[in-house]
């Protein structure tokens, strides 16, 4: 289970100002004006010309019509003929649908009916596949005129007519135009409507009440620090470039969702004293051509008017994609023209200007070389996720505004919420805070903080009715998770157990590390495993039967056995061969086995039964200490019926066994 979920994010950052230059005519208003136009224009030639529209008639119906002397005019086109009644000719006749037994108005839905009958004075029909040997003569004979242009569907009046709805909408266009560009004064695409106006949301750094600065950015320092130079350079840009000096023009902030990089950009901004517009890239792209590459432009412009400025482009990979590559459904070209908008400014810039372009993103390696190149985001920096000691002080970031109560130790949460990123650690504190104003607590206490993670993790209680006897077994589950979290050297102390339905989970058993680790010792793997394997062992050994409570637990151990074989030769009977790619470094997703096998049948075989080998040692080792340790076990499960929840403490007393040997420590696991 991934500890780190999207956290809720306040949507508006303070201090954004609703942008000043809005179009006049609210767009929802300009909108509806317009679709109104539409109907208008189409009631209107539904009236004044009912029978323009040609109707469709059987080639067998057009002859009777020759024949009858009432076709004027034809013009064919390949195998189509369209023509000229004298007088309209409704289709389907009444005769002809009384003849199919329909009823006298068929519906759309069936196709098999005639269509429903029209009226008018243009028709058209379709050759037979055969060829009719006497068409021609039998055409000249009934006086026909077999024209070499298309017919006209009406006079010169009828054409006027046509276009009287369409200039209306044209004047419409234009009058729109006039007055946007008069109250804005943006010309260009951004004048109508303001949809080639970018939306860009202006931070102001000017007031202080909302200033952010790196004061309210923890636990990133490395990344911070490689931004200081830039805070430098927009305070006096000319120090830069005096010497001859390119000043930088854009950095790319490469880090996984909520690490930061938003924060990061605006503290630039803030300490540089400078303002900010924030754009994410998505909005650049709608659905009409050209409104992206205009949204750049104007969101360029507002930058360069108030320069020295910060531009921030959120998500840039929905833009930044290399081109070519993964097509984007219909709005390929408006990405790429967005793209070039973007590179386009970039090199505009003189570098004296003092704008600079931070861009973020959580998928480096998409992006289009040309963003890359010098002279656009040439510098790029990595914001990792926390390690212990920044947890702890991005917590003490957002602890500020809170009051807490006197027990709360943030060193003992920063060390349980290994993965959590900045905004994970936000809302950690905000979850824990509602919390105890449920609770009427004066304070946020550690208690809240704890729960707060336990539903931030597992997802909220789940009320179920379960049998006594399915408790019993998911408390033996749980047990069993948690002995041997306690009797297996190396394994990560258990510091809570539940049978409270949560989520997907049954019942939890928590295990947390001492430290952060960056290098795991071999034994401890193999104590994970064995500790995941501990629910159905424990089953097995008190009931000898098993259920499918293990599926979360086998799927975990077996992707860490064959981590072990693949990735950290752990195996030796396959040795130190990489057999599985390098997990992904930004976003910490890790990888089994790639799809696309870099090798044979046989090593995969012998992978197989190497990952087989580990679990089923692992295994047998789980069964065999909880036998032994039988007696600690029930006592445990005693307590967990009668009180659902035990902290460390209560597990050590009532199971009376001392803390597992520690190898040292690693991140927060929970078994389910
Ligand atoms: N290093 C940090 N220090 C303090 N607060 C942080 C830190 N990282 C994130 N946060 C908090 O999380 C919130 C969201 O972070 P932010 O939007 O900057 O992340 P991001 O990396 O831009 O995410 P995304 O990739 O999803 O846009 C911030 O407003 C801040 O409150
Ligand atoms: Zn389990």
């Amino acid at each position: 289970m991934n500890a780190s979920q999207n956290p809720a994010k306040p949507t508006v950052p303070p201090g954004t100002k609703p942008n000043p230059l809005g179009s006049r005519l609210p767009p929802r208003k300009a909108l509806g004006l317009f679709a109104l136009l539409f109907l208008v224009n189409y009631l209107l030639m539904r009236f004044l010309f009912p029978g323009e529209q040609p109707v469709t008639v059987p080639y067998t119906e057009f002859r009777q019509q020759v024949a009858a002397g009432n076709v004027t005019a034809l013009y064919s086109r390949g195998t189509t003929i369209e023509g000229r009644f004298k007088q309209p000719v409704t289709w389907p006749t009444p005769e002809e649908v009384k003849q199919a037994g329909q009823p006298p108005r068929p519906t759309t839905l069936d196709r098999r009916l005639l269509p429903p009958p029209r009226t008018s004075a243009y028709f058209n029909t379709e050759l037979p596949a055969f060829f009719d040997r006497g068409l021609e003569d039998f055409l000249i004979r009934h006086g026909v005129e077999i024209s070499a242009v298309p017919i006209q569907q009406g006079g010169l009046w009828t054409t006027l007519l046509y276009f009287g709805p369409a200039l209306l909408i044209i004047g419409f266009y234009v009058w729109m135009y006039r007055r946007a560009a008069q109250g804005g004064g943006v010309g260009g695409m951004g004048g109508m409507f303001g949809i080639g106006r970018s939306k860009a949301k202006r931070y102001d750094a000017g007031d202080p009440a909302n200033r952010i600065t790196f004061n309210d950015v923890a636990g990133i320092d490395e990344a911070e620090a490689e931004l200081v130079e830039i805070v430098d350079f927009l305070k006096a840009p000319d120090k830069y470039t005096r010497l001859g000096g390119t000043a930088p023009k854009g950095v790319l902030l490469i880090g996984s969702p909520g690490t930061g990089k938003t924060l990061l950009a605006k503290a630039v901004a803030g300490e540089a004293g400078v303002p900010f517009f924030s754009m994410s890239a998505a909005e650049f792209v709608e659905m009409i051509v050209g409104v992206g590459a205009a949204r750049v432009r104007d969101l360029f412009k507002q930058a360069r008017e108030s320069a020295p400025a910060i531009i921030f482009i959120d998500e840039i990979d929905a833009i930044g994609r290399a081109r070519g590559g993964i097509a984007f459904g219909g709005g390929h070209s408006e990405q790429e023209q967005t793209l070039q908008q973007i590179l386009t400014e970039m090199d505009g810039f003189s570098g004296r200007e003092g704008i600079i372009v931070l861009a973020a993103t959580n998928t480096p390696d998409v992006l289009d070389r040309a963003l890359l190149r010098p002279g656009r985001f040439d510098r790029r920096v990595v914001v990792n996720l926390p390690d212990k000691a920044g947890r702890e002080a991005i917590l003490r970031v957002h602890v500020r505004k809170v009051p807490l109560a006197g027990d709360v130790r943030l060193e003992e949460l920063a060390q349980a919420t290994p993965g959590f990123s900045g905004a994970d650690l936000q809302n950690l504190v905000n979850e824990a805070a509602l919390l105890a104003a449920r609770r009427n607590e004066a304070a946020v206490a550690h208690k809240d903080f704890l729960d707060a993670l336990e539903k931030i993790v597992l997802g909220p209680e789940r009320p179920l009715l379960l049998s006594p006897q399915d408790r019993e077994r998911i408390a033996y589950h749980e047990g069993g998770h948690a002995i041997l979290g306690l009797v297996v050297p190396g394994a990560d102390p258990v510091h809570r157990v539940s049978i409270v339905p949560r989520g997907q989970a049954l019942g939890v058993t928590y295990q947390r590390p001492q430290t952060d680790r960056y290098n795991y010792p071999e034994a401890y793997l193999r104590a994970r495993i064995i500790g995941m394997l501990g629910g159905r062992a424990a089953e097995e050994v008190v009931y000898g039967t098993r259920t499918t409570g293990a599926e979360n637990d086998i799927e975990q151990a077996t992707q860490l056995a064959r981590s072990m074989v693949t990735r950290w030769g752990m195996s030796d009977a396959v040795g130190m061969v990489q057999l599985a790619p390098r997990e992904n470094r930004f976003l910490g997703t890790a990888a089994g086995v790639g799809g696309d096998k870099p090798f044979s049948e046989q090593t995969a075989a012998l992978v197989d039964a190497e990952v087989q080998r580990i679990i089923q040692g692992c295994h047998e080792e789980a069964q065999r200490r909880l036998r032994e340790h039988r007696p600690a076990l029930d006592a445990l499960v005693r307590a967990l019926l009668n009180q659902e929840t035990l902290s460390e403490e209560e597990i050590l007393r009532v199971t009376g066994l001392p803390p597992a040997p520690q190898l040292e420590g690693a991140p927060l696991r929970q078994g389910t």
